[in-house]
């Protein structure tokens, strides 16, 4: 391994000569930014590429921006219980301009307060932001704006992009990203695809003093998670106003109409201002010409990888979206660790088995770790225990007692499967939950745990008392649990 300076790297690859770096990481989001500070770390002489700006999707486009204004939802509905306890309300509507200027200011606060861009100029890799789409050239040199690289290793993490699907008309319709481009909240919308991008627009939308309908081909929506989670969420958007349509057909065309944008299925029709389709996600390959390097895709469109990363190219390893795997940022993460690792040491590291949680920030918000009931199932002997928000005191405190806490249980082992919340503060009930089954709690070690009160968390702990209650079956389960040592 080299140990060349940031400013000799940099200087080379400016002048433009060829001479050969350790590693190049294409893609600065999540995946990649990890990916180089690993290559780096272990020694490797390491240079990050990226069309964009530093943080990817995740900083840019994604959950930090949509997050953003998921928070004015969130201040908007709080200020719709100001009355109920007693505080006079300022009143009026969004000023979607000013919200736009704090999520730049946001994201921009986000970037620079970003730990990892010193971290990895400190590990000494040459990060080079906006310096166009790379392609490859073979499968050790990259060309760029800034000119031709060769590498040892190439790490692709280019992420991925909303699929546009081959409809006729596609083009009068927006995708998430056009967010940031509108100049006032629309007076209607229509949302294709109520995976977690569908949902999140719909939520946030509809808060915003927006008319949403909220259409799938599906039989529900966020069809990957447990049912009750997509009834619990569906009855929530229902009663916000949010008409959801499921089943719809197949959409025939789209086409432009009085009212703006008009969905076309056999027999049925939406129209709205703005058609947001969310009905996918594709990897973001092009212009990247992998076919220079070898390197394959699957089926779905995403690069082919091994367990270790490895695409079907010598040299070359992906992470993140690319691969059409997790796809959320703690996935891309680990992922990103695991192809610097692989590719540094030239090693054959697979990823730990690891819950990993999901969720978004919607009204009501939803998420989840583990397995599904359905999936449960299918290999396990298994226990339920559902605790309704509006038995905890502290949702019931905070005006918010729609939603559930739902924990599945595997009867012999006692282990937690899965966990599955509807209602507010989900996401980081979530983390709890994942942290039992990470460190494999029983269910009574969990019950034990004597959680700050009044909390979300008290609902985590009320199902899991109520399940190794039932377990128990000797109905002395309170004494078991306070006092293990006198059960
Ligand atoms: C609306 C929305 C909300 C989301 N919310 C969440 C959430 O709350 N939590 C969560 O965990 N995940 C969320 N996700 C998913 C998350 O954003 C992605 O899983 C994550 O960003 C993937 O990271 P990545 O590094 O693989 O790719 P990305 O973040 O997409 O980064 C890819 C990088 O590659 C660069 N690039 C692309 N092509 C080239 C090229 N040819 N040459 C050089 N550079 C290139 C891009 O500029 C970018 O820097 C959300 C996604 C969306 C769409
Ligand atoms: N909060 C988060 O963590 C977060 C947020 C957004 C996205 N993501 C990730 O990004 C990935 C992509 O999510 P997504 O929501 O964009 O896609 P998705 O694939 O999860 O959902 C797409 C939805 O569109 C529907 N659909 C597809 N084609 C259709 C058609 N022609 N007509 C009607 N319905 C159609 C599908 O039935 C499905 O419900 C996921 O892996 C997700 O986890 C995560």
């Amino acid at each position: 391994m080299s140990t060349a300076s940031t400013a000799e790297m940099i200087a080379r690859m400016v002048t433009g000569t060829r001479d050969t770096l350790d590693v190049v990481v294409l893609g600065a989001g999540p995946a990649g930014v990890i990916a180089a500070l690993r290559a780096a770390r272990l020694g490797a002489n390491t240079a990050l590429l990226s069309d964009g700006a530093f943080g990817g999707m995740a900083a840019n486009d994604g959950p930090v921006p949509v997050r953003t204004l998921a928070h004015a939802a969130r201040l908007m509905r709080e200020a719709q219980q100001m009355p109920d306890y007693g505080v006079p309300t300022a009143g009026g509507g969004v000023d979607y301009l000013k919200l736009l200027a704090r999520v730049q200011d946001v994201t921009a606060a986000v970037r620079r307060g970003s730990l990892l861009r010193t971290e990895l100029e400190a590990a000494g890799v040459s990060v080079r932001e906006h310096s166009g789409a790379a392609r490859f050239v073979d499968g050790g040199t990259i060309e760029h704006d800034g000119g031709r690289l060769r590498a040892g290793k190439v790490i692709v993490c280019t992420g991925g992009a909303p699929r546009r699907p081959s409809i006729p008309g596609i083009e009068l319709t927006a995708t998430h990203s056009d967010a940031w481009a509108l100049r006032e909240v629309p007076e209607s919308m229509v949302v294709l695809g109520t995976g977690a991008t569908g949902v999140q627009v719909a939520s946030i939308f509809n808060a915003l003093g927006c008319r949403v309908t909220l259409v799938d081909a599906g039989p529900r929506i966020l069809k990957g998670e447990d049912v009750a989670v997509s009834h619990g969420v569906r009855a929530g958007f229902e009663a916000s106003g949010v008409q959801v349509a499921v089943d719809a057909g197949r959409v025939e065309r789209f086409e432009a109409c009085p009212a703006g944008v008009r969905m076309v299925h056999a027999g049925n029709a939406f129209a709205a201002a703005v058609i947001v389709v969310a009905a996918g996600w594709v990897a973001n390959t092009r212009g990247t010409a992998l076919e220079h390097a070898g390197v394959a895709l699957d089926e779905r469109g995403f690069i082919r990888v091994d367990a270790h990363l490895r695409t079907t190219a010598p040299g070359v390893w992906a992470a993140g979206d690319v691969t059409g795997r997790g796809m959320v940022v703690h996935e891309a993460v680990r992922q990103g660790v695991l192809a610097a690792t692989n590719a540094v040491l030239d090693a054959d590291a697979v990823l730990p088995e690891q819950v990993s949680p999901t969720g978004s920030f919607t009204d009501p918000e939803y998420a989840s770790v583990g397995l599904t009931e359905e999936r449960a199932r299918r290999a396990h002997d298994v226990l339920v225990a559902t605790v309704p928000f509006d038995s905890v005191p502290r949702p019931i405190i905070d005006g918010r007692p729609a939603g559930f806490c739902k924990l599945i249980v595997d009867r012999v082992h006692r282990r937690i499967l899965g966990c599955h919340i509807v209602g507010e503060r989900a996401v980081e009930l979530a983390q709890v939950a994942a942290t039992a089954i990470a460190g494999e709690l029983t269910v009574e070690q969990l019950a034990r745990v004597p959680f700050s009160f009044p909390t979300y968390a008290n609902a985590l702990g009320r199902a899991a008392i109520t399940a190794a209650a039932e377990l128990d079956g000797s109905h002395m389960w309170a004494v078991d649990l306070l006092h293990p040592e006198i059960a």
